[in-house]
C-alpha cells in the first residue's frame, strides 16, 4: 500500500500537535518515524489508523484520497496499528482476543479460529497457546497475538506505536524478522520509535518529527549523529556517574522463594547498600519482576524473607512497605501506574493519601504546577492522564515518587522516553541515590545498565546468575549470563 499524507494538521483545543505534515511511504518498505517526546508521532498515526480525526490536509491511499471516520473504517481499508500499550482483553484467552472483531459472512468455529492462528502464528514463527490466558503472556507475546489479528483483518499497511519498549531482545529480534517478511511480502510498515539502534536494523527510510514538524527525512544506512541532531538541536549526552562508598545495609532477601513469571524466584539470598544502582539484567519473565514485587510488598514469599532495614518484613502489606519508604513504579503505567480519566492534579491529590474528609484540592494543584514544570511534563495540570504523550505518561510517574524514598523499585523507568528526557530523568534519579536512596531496575535495555548501575545482577530461570560491579560489567559477560551461560571468573 501507497501511502501519502498531505499537509496534515491537528489541533487538541489550543494544541497545534501536527502543524502541516507531509509523509510518503512505498509499497513493501519499512519506514520510520522518529522524534522527542510530545514531537506529534502518535497523533499522526492515531489520524492515519482512524482512530482520531485530523483537522486539516489529505491522506491518499494508492493514490486515492481518504477520510476515515474511526478504526473501522480504516481497517477496512486494510490499515491497523499496535499501540504502545496493548489493545486487548486480559480476562479473555488468546484465541478470543484473536477472535475480536473478526466479521465474515460464514459462521466459523473456535476450532477454525485457532487453526487460523496456529498457521499465521507458525509462519511468523511465535509461539501462542490458544487456550492461555491473556493475562498469562509477556508484553511480547500480547503485541504477537494483535500483530496476527491485524494481519487476519487484512492489515496492508501495519503501524507499530513503539513497538520494541517492554519486550526482550530476543522478542524484538523475532518481531523484526516478522516485520522483514511482511515487508518483502509486499506490506507496507510504519514504525513510530525513540530508538536510533532499531530504526537502524529495520528501517529503509525514516522521517523526523519535532514539535509538530517535519524536520528530516533520509534513507538507509542513517548517519545517528545527523538523526540526534534532527531530534533534538544538539546531541543529548548521558549523565555523569559518581563513585561512591557502599553505604549500611537497606533491603535483604533470605532464601526468598515465590511464584510467578515464567520462572518464579528460587531461593534468592541477596543484598543492597544505601545508594546504591542496582540493574536487574535477564530476559523477560526471569525472576526480576517477581523480585522488584516482593521487595516492594506486593507478593509474598512462599518461603524465605524479605527484610528492610532488617527487620523481618514477613506479614506486612503493599502499604506498610510504602511507609517505610519503599517506592514502586510499574512498566504497565496504564494499567498499574496511572489512572486513566483522572487529571494531573487527581493524581497528586490520591497520591498524597491524606486520611482527611476533605480532599485538599488546593495543596494537590500547587504540587502539581510545581512537577509539571521541574518535570517538564507537556501539559496542565488539567490535563487528564490520555491527554499526554506516552513520553510525558511516564514524567509524571516519575514525577510521583516522594521527595526522599528509601528504596526505588523501577520496571523500565524510561519507558517510551526520548534519550535527551530518559538521560534527564536519570540525571534527577542519581541525585535521589546521592541522598542515600537504593534504586534497583529492570530496564528493557542493558545499556541503560551499563550507562548508570553500580551493580548488576543477571536473573536466569528464577535464580540470579550473575552479581558484579560495574567495573566488572563487560557486555560480554552479561549478555552470556542473560542467555544462561555463566563462567566462573
Ligand atoms: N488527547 C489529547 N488531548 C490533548 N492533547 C493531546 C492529546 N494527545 C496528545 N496531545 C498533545 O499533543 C502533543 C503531541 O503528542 P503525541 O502523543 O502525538 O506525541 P509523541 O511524539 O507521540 O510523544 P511520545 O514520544 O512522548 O509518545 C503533545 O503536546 C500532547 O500533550
Amino acid at each position: 500500500m501507497h501511502i501519502q499524507l498531505k499537509e496534515i494538521h491537528k489541533f487538541y483545543g489550543p494544541v497545534h500537535a501536527n502543524q502541516g505534515i507531509n509523509l510518503t511511504v512505498d509499497s513493501g518498505t519499512i519506514h520510520g518515524i522518529l522524534g522527542e517526546n510530545g514531537a506529534g508521532k502518535s497523533t499522526l498515526m492515531k489520524i492515519l489508523s482512524g482512530y482520531i480525526q485530523k483537522s486539516g490536509g489529505e491522506i491518499l491511499l494508492d493514490g486515492r484520497p481518504v477520510e476515515f471516520r474511526n478504526p473501522a473504517m480504516a481497517s477496512r481499508m486494510g490499515i491497523g496499528m499496535l499501540y504502545q500499550d496493548p489493545l486487548d482483553f486480559p480476562p479473555l484467552t488468546v484465541l478470543e482476543n484473536f477472535m475480536l472483531g473478526q466479521v465474515h459472512g460464514t459462521r466459523l468455529s473456535a476450532r477454525d479460529w485457532a487453526n487460523k492462528l496456529k498457521e499465521l502464528a507458525e509462519h511468523f514463527d511465535f509461539h501462542l497457546d490458544p487456550e492461555a490466558p491473556l493475562a498469562a503472556l509477556t508484553v511480547g507475546e500480547r503485541q504477537q497475538l494483535e500483530l496476527l489479528r491485524l494481519l487476519s483483518l487484512g492489515a496492508r499497511l501495519l503501524i507499530l506505536d513503539e513497538p520494541t519498549t517492554g519486550i526482550s531482545p530476543v522478542q524484538k529480534e523475532v518481531l523484526f524478522q516478522a516485520l522483514r517478511k511482511l515487508a518483502r511480502e509486499g506490506r507496507t510498515v510504519l514504525m513510530v520509535s525513540h530508538k536510533i539502534e532499531d530504526v537502524e536494523a529495520l528501517c529503509n527510510r525514516v522521517t523526523i518529527l519535532r514539535q509538530g514538524r517535519v524536520t528530516g527525512e533520509m534513507e538507509a544506512p542513517f548517519d545517528p549523529e545527523t538523526i540526534l541532531a534532527h531530534m533534538f538541536g544538539t546531541p543529548p549526552s548521558p549523565p555523569p556517574k559518581c563513585a561512591k562508598e557502599a553505604g549500611d545495609q537497606v533491603l535483604a532477601f533470605r532464601e526468598v522463594s515465590a511464584e510467578g513469571g515464567r520462572a518464579g524466584l528460587n531461593e534468592c539470598t541477596v543484598s543492597f547498600q544505601r545508594g546504591q544502582v542496582v540493574g536487574l539484567a535477564g530476559l523477560e519473565g526471569s525472576g526480576q519482576g517477581v523480585f522488584l514485587r516482593l521487595a516492594a510488598g506486593l507478593q509474598k514469599p512462599l518461603t524465605g524473607t524479605v527484610l528492610l532495614d532488617g527487620q523481618d518484613m514477613r506479614g506486612a502489606d503493599h502499604h506498610e512497605f510504602k511507609r517505610r519508604g519503599v517506592t514502586f513504579l510499574p512498566t504497565a503505567r496504564l494499567e498499574e501506574g496511572l489512572i486513566p480519566g483522572l487529571s494531573i492534579t487527581e493524581h497528586f491529590a490520591l497520591a498524597a493519601c491524606r486520611q482527611t474528609f476533605l480532599v485538599p484540592w488546593l495543596d494537590a494543584l500547587k504540587v502539581a504546577r510545581t512537577r509539571v514544570e521541574h518535570f517538564k511534563i507537556r501539559g496542565t495540570p488539567e490535563t487528564s492522564v490520555e491527554g499526554l504523550s506516552g513520553g510525558n505518561q511516564q514524567r509524571l510517574l516519575l514525577s510521583l515518587i516522594p521527595p526522599s524514598p528509601k528504596v526505588l523499585l523501577l520496571e523500565q523507568p524510561t519507558r517510551g522516553l526520548d534519550v535527551e528526557s530518559a538521560h534527564w530523568m536519570w540525571q534527577h534519579l542519581l541525585n535521589l541515590c546521592d541522598q542515600g536512596t537504593t534504586i534497583l531496575f529492570s530496564p528493557a535495555e542493558l545499556d541503560e545498565i551499563l550507562m548508570v548501575a553500580d551493580r548488576v545482577l543477571v536473573f536466569f530461570n528464577g535464580r540470579i546468575v550473575l552479581d558484579v560491579t560495574a567495573e566488572e560489567a563487560d557486555p560480554d559477560r552479561i549478555g552470556s549470563a542473560i542467555a544462561g551461560r555463566v563462567s566462573d571468573e
